[in-house]
């Protein structure tokens, strides 16, 4: 038998549309272990138990790529990562499903091919390079089809406040509600805070990130389709705030906090909304992908 964890992920960081990510403390650890044939699933929600399922049909794909084969599998998860919330639990099992296949199949180990092929299906590299490499990184895809990360350190103070609601949204449905085009300005607006948001998470400069983040690429649209994004971001603001944005594609709202005794306050005030908003406390996590 065969285990990996994969970390959580929140991508784009408010002004890296498809592009910055960073690895987080929440984790789904998956045992692959073979069997003589077909498939079997251990503590997934049952809606995914079957052969549509994501590590299921990314192990094959990854299979495929490598020419290899293996009679059966049983794949087993523990998950710690909620399912459609911005967290990046597809690219949990996306990654799981391509370091199944190599382990599975006795192939030496490459983290930057294991990212070229998590891209590929995962189709945008923000979740799966932190996934994989862990803390923050910058990627994209070239005119190659080259997949390409750089990562950069995050100053293990920081305090990521992951607003959960008991909604889900899904990341398809979220890239829809985004226009085709965009304007030159809010492309500018963007694309000139990447590089400070960056420089302040390295140095826990909490008064330039306050300053800096925003977005004008994706965040606009999509803070319509979160319910209570409005009433979650004043309470943040009121009590505590130096950074605040739409972890991934949402529902999840991430909050920066700068001390951790403001969370119960915080909390205090978010139970009197609507959709059952959990506050949950992630550091950085720096180590991606580990084979346990
Ligand atoms: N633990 C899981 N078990 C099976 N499938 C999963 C799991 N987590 C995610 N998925 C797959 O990924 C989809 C959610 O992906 P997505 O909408 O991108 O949400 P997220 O923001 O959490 O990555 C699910 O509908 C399912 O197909
Ligand atoms: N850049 C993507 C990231 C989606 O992240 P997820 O955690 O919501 O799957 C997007 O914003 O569409």
């Amino acid at each position: 038998m065969v285990k990996v964890r994969v970390p959580a992920t929140s991508a784009n960081i408010d002004c890296g549309f498809d592009t910055l990510g960073v690895a987080l403390t929440l984790y789904a650890t998956f045992d692959f272990e073979i069997i003589e044939s077909g498939v079997e699933f251990v503590g997934f929600e049952e809606r995914f138990a079957n052969e549509e399922n994501l590590v299921y049909v990314t192990l094959q794909t990854a299979l495929k790529k490598l020419k290899k084969t293996i009679s059966g599998v049983r794949i087993s998860i523990q998950n710690d990562v909620p399912i459609s919330r911005g967290l990046g639990s597809s690219s949990t099992c996306v990654v799981a499903g391509v370091y199944g296949a190599y382990l599975l199949t006795n192939t030496k180990l490459d983290k930057q091919e294991i990212f070229t092929i998590a891209n590929e299906i995962e189709g945008h590299p923000d979740n799966v390079s932190p996934a994989i490499f862990g803390s923050l990184s910058s990627s994209c895809t070239t005119d190659g089809k080259e997949a390409i990360t750089v990562k950069y350190k995050v100053d293990e103070r920081f305090n990521f406040l992951a607003l959960i609601p008991d909604f889900e949204t899904s990341t398809e449905q979220a890239r829809k509600v985004m226009p085709e085009k965009i304007s030159l300005k809010d492309a500018i607006y963007s694309l000139s805070r990447l590089g400070s948001v960056i420089k302040a998470f390295e140095t826990y400069n909490l008064t330039l990130l306050k300053k800096v983040m925003g977005d004008k690429i994706h965040e606009p649209y999509r803070k319509r389709i979160i319910h209570e994004y409005q009433e979650v971001k004043k309470i943040c603001e009121k009590v505590d705030s130096k950074g605040f944005f739409i972890s991934g594609s949402g529902s999840t709202l991430m909050n920066i906090v700068e001390c951790v005794e403001n969370i119960e306050k915080i909390k205090e005030d978010l139970a009197k909304l609507k959709y059952n908003w959990h506050p949950v406390l992630l550091k950085v996590d720096m180590e991606g992908t580990v084979v346990l």
